[in-house]
């Protein structure tokens, strides 16, 4: 495991495409992977769990079950994304995986997006490792070689929307609570690029245009209509229905799906790749202005204000 997270990223060679393989690497992630437990039984079936995410690995189907079990909303803090991305590498490498179901093992939540604790009263670095895992997850789950699909079994703002859309597909439930959208003007910040672009090649240019502008969330109804999800159904059926999505795309050769996606998405990955430095920069002086420390601080209140 170690080798696998000193490695970065890479390209795999595959016939005569090359493929993405992200790498994660935080420095941090050998006393976190310590903390899993694991099991495997005859069928080559497994299950791990860690403080934050559960993987259960069908070995007879080759469709894994990720769920976020970070207690209380999925809040994406270092440790959650640290540990999704570890889960997400080990089910890329491991051959008797073929697909990945994201979902949330808490109720009316999907996610609530990065954790606003980690861009609040920090200092510099700790906001430069911060984002650099949030660049890595998005690295991770949008140039994944494998089926990744989301079960949105709750609320999915902003991070929980980006990390949605880097998915191959997305099932909703039909909860009219539920919203899901990037939010962030509404918390006085921006989207950085690569979850505009996310968002341009999921929903297209002008909804896109609105959506950011004025932080729009979406119902469940309203994102299908928009496209932002491709199907919604009752919470019941927000498993099953995912895994008989995954079944279909199991059905096509995986080296035709796998050069398929990485013709369409290897750009924008690139892009980042090739950015990675700036971005940080950027965020770590955006986010350190004492104006939007002030909006951060203001929104975090009132959530606690709205619970009171
Ligand atoms: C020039 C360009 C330069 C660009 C540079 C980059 C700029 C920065 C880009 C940053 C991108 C940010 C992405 C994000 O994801 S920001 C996070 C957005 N998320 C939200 O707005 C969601 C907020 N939360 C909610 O709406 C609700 O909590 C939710 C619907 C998710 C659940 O509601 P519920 O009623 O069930 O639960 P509570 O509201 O009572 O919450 C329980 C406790 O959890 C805390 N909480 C909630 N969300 C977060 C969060 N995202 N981070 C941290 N903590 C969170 C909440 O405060 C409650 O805490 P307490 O129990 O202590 O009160």
């Amino acid at each position: 495991m170690a080798a696998v997270l000193r490695r970065g990223f890479r390209l795999v060679s595959f016939g005569s495409s090359q493929l993405l393989c992200g790498g994660c690497k935080h420095g941090r992630t050998s006393s976190l992977s310590i903390c899993s437990t694991s099991s495997r039984n005859s069928s080559s079936s497994s299950s791990s769990s860690s403080s934050h995410v559960k993987v259960d690995l069908d070995g007879s189907t080759g469709i894994a079950v990720v769920k976020f079990q970070s207690s209380p909303v999925n809040s994406m803090s270092l440790d959650f994304l640290t540990e999704l991305c570890i889960s997400l590498e080990k089910l890329e490498l491991d051959r008797s995986c073929r697909g990945v179901i994201l979902t949330s093992a808490l109720p009316k939540i999907f996610s609530a997006g990065l954790d606003i604790t980690e861009m609040y009263g920090k200092n510099p670095e700790h906001y430069a490792e911060f984002w650099k895992s949030v660049q890595e997850i998005w690295l991770k789950v949008y140039g994944y070689s494998k089926i990744a699909i989301a079960a949105i079994n709750g609320s999915s703002p902003a991070g929980g929307c980006l990390v949605s859309m880097a998915c191959d597909y997305r099932i909703m439930a039909d909860d009219p609570r539920y919203r899901i959208g990037l939010n962030e003007a509404q918390l006085g910040i921006v989207a950085p690029f690569w979850f505009k672009d996310t968002m341009v090649n999921t929903v297209g240019f002008r909804t896109t245009e609105l959506s950011l502008q004025f932080g729009l969330m979406y119902s469940p109804s309203d994102a299908l209509k928009i496209g932002l999800v491709d199907q919604v159904v009752p919470e019941e059926n927000v498993l099953s229905t995912a895994t008989e999505t995954i079944t279909k795309w199991l059905a096509i050769p995986d080296h035709a799906r796998e050069i398929s996606k990485s013709m369409m998405r290897k750009p924008m990955v690139d892009r980042l790749l090739a950015s990675r430095e700036s971005d940080i920069k950027n965020f770590v002086n955006f986010i350190t202005k004492d104006s939007i420390q002030k909006s951060l601080g203001f929104y975090m209140n009132s959530l606690k204000q709205r619970k009171a």
